[in-house]
């Protein structure tokens, strides 16, 4: 009889996770395991993985358990590492909350984007205090076809380049990472977003995430979309000493961003568990070769 491994599946915007509970790090997930897992046709699907370990349990977050229990060791759905998630780190809050792990209120989940704190309530949106956006100096550009257009260069822990365009149908089928320059900018690539205006402080945004493809939501892109629109708008919270809140609407629903006058962000938006299950331990066992 085969061994079985707990999964869930969930998602926060649409942005959609394979989540694999696994408190003490005891199962192996190189970059093809989780490629697998996350095929829509032959695995369960989902645009990233999020691994479920104790700090204490993981190399990369051991420093990190005093000050929050919990791991999210991400993956891109190709396998590739990311340092932050934003939709992921709502969806892992809730599956903690879920799993009797965390109670309802202020959680700190350890990310390799630092530590994160998260706001649950028992229903409802879940918050997440994102830290301080990044904006590297430095003409940047973006492409799709034929089009470019001059991008803002924004580190949300991950890199991001935020494109305004007339039509989000600019941005075409988005189905190969949009190329950008100068090649140094991205050293280790990059998710580009595509934004038209809504409204006052009101946005829409497509993206091409790095590592994934398009996805219906990305929350470090969107407070990026935010933090490069309000920049644009003449609004600098830290230097007018007034918050400034954007909506930001994404394929998958929507996001409410927040930038404080001391930098600091915070992303407001759904985060579900729709299905839970156990994965194969052979089949995986098989496809990893
Ligand atoms: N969907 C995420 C971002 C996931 C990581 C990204 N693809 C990267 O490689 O940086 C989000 O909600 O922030």
């Amino acid at each position: 009889m085969s061994t079985r491994i707990a999964f869930l599946k969930g998602h926060g915007t649409e942005n959609d996770f394979v989540i694999v509970p696994d408190p003490e790090n005891a199962i192996d997930l190189p970059p093809a395991a989780v490629a697998a897992l996350c095929d829509r046709r032959a695995g369960i699907g989902g645009d990233g993985l999020l691994h479920v370990v104790r700090s204490a349990a993981h190399p990369e977050a051991k420093e990190l358990a005093a000050e929050a229990e919990w791991f999210m060791d991400y993956r891109n759905s190709d396998g590739s590492i990311a340092e932050m998630c934003g939709n992921g780190v709502r969806v892992f809050a809730r599956y903690l909350q879920r799993a009797g792990h965390v109670a309802e209120g202020d959680i700190a989940v350890a990310t390799r984007g630092g530590v994160k704190t998260v706001h649950l309530a028992k229903d409802g949106d879940v918050t997440v205090g994102m830290g301080r956006a990044r904006l590297p100096e430095g003409d940047v550009t973006v492409s799709v076809g034929e089009r470019s257009w001059p991008a803002r260069n924004v580190n949300m822990g991950n890199p991001h380049a935020v494109a305004f365009v007339d039509d989000l149908a600019d941005a075409g089928d988005l189905l190969s990472p949009p190329p950008f320059s100068p090649a140094t900018a991205y050293p280790d690539g990059v998710n580009v977003e595509f934004v038209i205006d809504r409204g006052p402080r009101h946005v829409a945004m497509r993206v091409h995430e790095r590592g994934s493809g398009e996805t219906r939501s990305c929350g470090t892109g969107a407070c990026a979309v935010a933090v490069a629109t309000a920049r644009r708008d003449g609004a600098e919270p830290a230097v007018t000493g007034t918050p400034a809140t954007y909506t930001v609407d994404v394929p998958g629903g929507r996001l409410v961003i927040t930038e404080r006058p001391d930098g600091e962000i915070e992303m407001t938006g759904p985060a579900v568990i729709v299905a839970e299950g156990e994965i194969d331990a052979e089949w995986l066992a098989g496809v990893v070769g």
